[in-house]
């Protein structure tokens, strides 16, 4: 496995443009004698059961995976390898890291950066999100951690969602408590998901639920104990694998298209917005302050 940069041809036979600097041993996947095979790169772990159709997504981005550009850039690649390859049907999307499902979007590519940045940043946020809402796989999150804002998307992404049964690992979009606003298309995949009223009533109070409450408010499907969250997203993925996939896809397909044609159609417009938004002073201040307030809580 070495570092990587430039054009690199991987054993799927398919090429793939890579951001300079980017690792990835994804071409030296070690293939078990069982149909299991392993891809490694930095910060995204991806194992899967050739046999069995189904990958999973480790996210290993410490000590938060916060969703900075470099894990996106490794996650997308990654995700598109699995998308393409028809041998997978299922995706399962875990953490690596111990209480964390995802911190969200990394702070620190929001604050003091250049304009080009936080274009070049919103695009890969949207990018991740228009290719784990579409996906033609089964996504299901075995969420194993806390799940704040953009960890929270992610999970709204999926198809089904396990949340282990720790007070402690808590979901929720809570954009409005570091004084930003959630983007209309994570306000729209939050209505999809849990009704107009109770999306009003979360993202203006930027709640984060625990483990009942996000099972009563339906932004999750199941709650388990924690030693169970891997073992249920599997049962949950093969009930969803017996399914013939055309019909589900195209059902998928039917349910969210318009959801993301809603984006798609004004995706230039979306970036400036954020570029605009992200880049006043107040709202620096505001992300600053939220990341000193981080920091601190430790002392
Ligand atoms: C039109 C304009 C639209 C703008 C829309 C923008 C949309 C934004 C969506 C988002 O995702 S914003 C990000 C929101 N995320 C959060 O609020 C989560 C903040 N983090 C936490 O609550 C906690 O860290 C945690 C995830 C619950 C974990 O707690 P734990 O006690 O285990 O760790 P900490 O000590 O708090 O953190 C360790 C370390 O990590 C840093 N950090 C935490 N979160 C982030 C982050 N999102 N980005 C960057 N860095 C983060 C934290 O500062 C600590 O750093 P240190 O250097 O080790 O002190």
């Amino acid at each position: 496995m070495a570092l990587v940069a430039g054009r690199k041809t991987f054993a799927a036979g398919k090429t793939l443009l890579l951001r300079a600097g980017v690792w990835l041993g994804a071409e030296a996947a070690a293939r078990g004698g069982n149909g299991a095979r392993r891809f490694v790169s930095q910060r995204v772990l991806v194992e899967s059961d050739v046999t069995a159709g189904i990958a999973t997504i480790k996210f290993k981005n410490p000590p938060v995976n916060s969703l900075s550009l470099e894990f996106l850039t490794e996650f997308i690649i990654c995700l598109e390898k699995l998308e393409n390859d028809k041998t997978y049907r299922g995706l399962i999307l875990t953490s690596d890291c111990p209480g964390i499902f995802s911190a969200g979007l990394d702070l620190r590519e929001m604050c003091g950066k250049n304009l080009a940045h936080y274009a070049e940043y919103w695009r890969a946020i949207q990018e991740t999100w228009l290719k784990l809402y579409l996906s033609n796989m089964v996504l299901v999150a075995a969420i194993n951690g806390a799940s704040p804002a953009g960890g929270c998307l992610m999970a709204l992404s999926s198809d089904y969602r396990v949340l282990a049964d720790n007070p402690r690992y808590r979901i929720g979009l809570n954009e409005t408590l570091l004084g930003i606003v959630a983007p209309f298309w994570f306000k729209d995949v939050l209505v999809n998901t849990i009704g107009h009223r109770a999306a009003e009533h979360a993202l203006q109070l930027g709640l984060l639920f625990q483990p009942t409450e996000a099972l009563q408010v339906g932004m999750v499907d199941q709650v388990v104990p924690e030693d169970q969250v891997q073992s249920t997203a599997l049962s949950v993925m093969t009930e969803w694998l017996a399914i013939p996939d055309h019909a589900r896809q195209l059902t998928k397909s039917m349910m969210r298209k318009a959801t993301a044609d809603n984006l798609i159609k004004q995706r230039e417009a979306d970036i400036q917005n954020f570029v605009s938004f992200v880049s006043r002073d107040s709202i620096q201040k505001s992300l600053q302050v939220y990341l000193e307030k981080l920091k601190q809580k430790k002392h």
